[in-house]
């Protein structure tokens, strides 16, 4: 690993407190982290900003989910409390060797010398107290270095802190690989000073932690973690963004009002940090902001209050007379992509040769560059091998909360049936709409909780393989306890939240008395290069 130039790096770290006053006479407190992500809903890269939309698809609690209640929620504080409480037990197992401070609750806005020794998977780095009994919870560290970090907030076992100064880089760090100015501030990425390499192994890591801690499982029916495959892109690879300005409490901005800070959040805190260019974004979406950001300055008395601007990423092939160039199809066409900000307005994603067209406001994967190697390789999962003598045609596949279509379409080929259920009325419209687009004639779609496909599915479960990809906050119980009664015989989970993912894959199987499943394999994808977040997947089949 490649160690960094000069032995106290202050930029942009350094920058902090000056920049942004923040002291005991300006400062506004954390949200506490219980609040900033207990709801589950939120999509990774929400550091973002807030998902556009809103929730509209919430709804009341069944009994069932409120009997459940006590069910992790996979939140952050969650995530982090399970890496603070390993910290401390190992801690006071081996005793730190490093001058640390006291645990006595540190006062607030005090400054300390800490040495990271754990990197947790909510991407923060973790220092421990001399006496084994505090952690420190630093932004923008990575295990091996050396910080002093200022106390913001203190919990019974734990303190948050800014990050100010890198006195002593671990070897891990490779600051020149930072590419975005914001680094160090803005709350979007946090991991531009480790090499792919590394951030591939963390994520690795952090779905064995997830599997270990929040799926009640017995070790022994855990497979070991696949290989996190990498994105094509590592920036410049966003195909949706949502920055977003606060406002007036009430009566919208007068005349000559400042022009508010438009952005992203700024990491730690619940204010925006102005942000004139997000280079994760893929340059469609950057131009995107950037006129938005005109017009909102031009235009801000308009706007009665806040708001959340939505750009994403339209792709238009234009094929050419060599359309039917077998040979090489990608010299075929030619891509214009164009930036959409109408949350009602028409996006197309191409994935590989499946075009998908959806409104710009509803649910797509946001890193493209990844899906054609994702979708070929759900596709592989799907497959139930067969005895000889059997018909391989008699195959169907259910894809459970299936947004615009993406599985049905991109792996679908080759089932005789396919029901796809999502909650999202337009959603389901896109859904149908692409299946026919792309030559899928056998899938039928309905709108609906997920287990409403229950109700409607007729498929012989001996043949039927059942991609399941649910919102952050994982499955109900309801929904499960169908599933097992149903029992496909192959199924595979994918989820943009691991630790949720691990809590209902460990209920299925506990809750499987017939021991009638097998984890066959669980990995990821890294759809989110710079940021902690990976796409977790979980392959699971019936045995017999
Ligand atoms: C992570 S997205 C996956 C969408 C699709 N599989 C894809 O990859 O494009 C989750 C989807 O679940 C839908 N959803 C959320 N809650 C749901 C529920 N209770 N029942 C069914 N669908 C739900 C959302 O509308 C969204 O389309």
């Amino acid at each position: 690993m490649k160690k960094s130039v000069g032995t106290a790096l202050r930029i942009p770290y350094g920058y902090l407190p000056k920049l942004w006053g923040i002291n005991r006479s300006t400062y506004r407190p954390f949200r506490t982290i219980a609040s900033q992500n207990m709801s589950g809903t939120k999509r990774p890269g929400d550091g973002l900003g807030p998902k556009a939309g809103g929730k509209r698809w919430k709804r009341n609690k069944t009994a069932q989910e409120a009997k459940s209640s006590l069910r992790s929620t996979g939140s952050h504080e969650e995530i982090l409390l399970e890496d603070v409480k390993f910290l401390l037990g190992k801690s006071q197992e081996s005793g730190s060797s490093h001058p640390q401070p006291q645990s006595a609750v540190p006062e607030q806005f005090s400054q300390v010398e800490l040495s990271i020794s754990m990197l947790a998977s909510t991407g923060d780095g973790l220092a421990v107290s001399q006496d084994g009994t505090r952690v420190y919870v630093v932004p923008f560290t990575v295990p091996g270095d050396t910080v002093i970090a200022k106390i913001v907030k203190s919990f019974s076992s734990y303190s948050m802190t800014d990050l100010i100064e890198v006195k002593e880089p671990s070897n891990e760090r490779s600051d020149d690989l930072i590419f975005c100015k914001y680094f160090g501030r803005c709350s979007g990425c946090q991991f531009q000073m480790l090499s792919e390499e590394f951030q591939l192994q963390h994520k690795k890591n952090v779905i064995a932690k997830a599997m270990q801690n929040f799926s009640n499982m017995d070790p022994s029916l855990i497979p070991p973690i696949g290989e996190v495959m990498p994105s094509p892109l590592l920036r410049g690879y966003r195909t949706k963004l949502t920055p977003h300005f606060d406002g007036p409490r009430r009566g919208g901005f007068k005349e000559g009002a400042p022009i508010p800070d438009i952005g992203f959040q700024l990491k730690g805190r619940s204010f925006v940090l102005d942000i004139e260019d997000c280079p994760i974004g893929t340059d469609a979406v950057r131009g995107g902001f950037r006129s938005q950001r005109d017009y909102v300055k031009d235009n801000l008395q308009t706007f009665k209050r806040g708001a959340t601007l939505l750009l994403r990423e339209s792709t238009e092939r234009i094929f050419s007379s060599a359309a039917n160039d077998e040979e090489d199809p990608a010299r075929a066409y030619t891509e214009i992509k164009t930036c959409i900000t109408d949350s009602k307005a028409l996006v197309t994603e191409w994935v590989g040769e499946s075009k998908f067209a959806s409104p710009a406001g509803s649910f797509f994967q946001n890193n493209n560059s990844i899906l054609e190697k994702f979708t070929a390789f759900v596709q592989e999962q799907l497959v139930i091998p067969r005895l000889p003598g059997q018909d391989p045609s008699e195959s169907y596949l259910i894809d459970a909360y299936c947004g615009s279509g993406l599985f049905s379409i991109c792996c679908g080929h080759g089932f005789k049936g396919i029901l796809g259920v999502d909650i999202s009325p337009q959603s389901i419209e896109s859904a149908k709409k692409n299946a026919i687009e792309n030559g899928i004639h056998n899938a039928r779609f309905i709108t609906g909780n997920a287990e409403a496909i229950f109700a409607d599915v007729e498929f012989p479960p001996e043949y039927t393989s059942m991609v399941i990809d649910p919102p952050r906050k994982g499955c109900d119980e309801l929904f499960l306890s169908q599933l097992l009664q149903l029992g496909p015989k192959r199924l595979v989970y994918i989820s943009c939240n691991v630790h949720t993912m691990a809590r209902d894959i460990g209920w299925l199987v506990q809750q499987d008395l017939g021991k009638d499943y097998n984890i066959d394999k669980i990995g990821g994808f890294d759809f989110f290069p710079q940021t902690h977040h990976v796409e977790g997947y979980a392959v699971l089949s019936k045995n017999g």
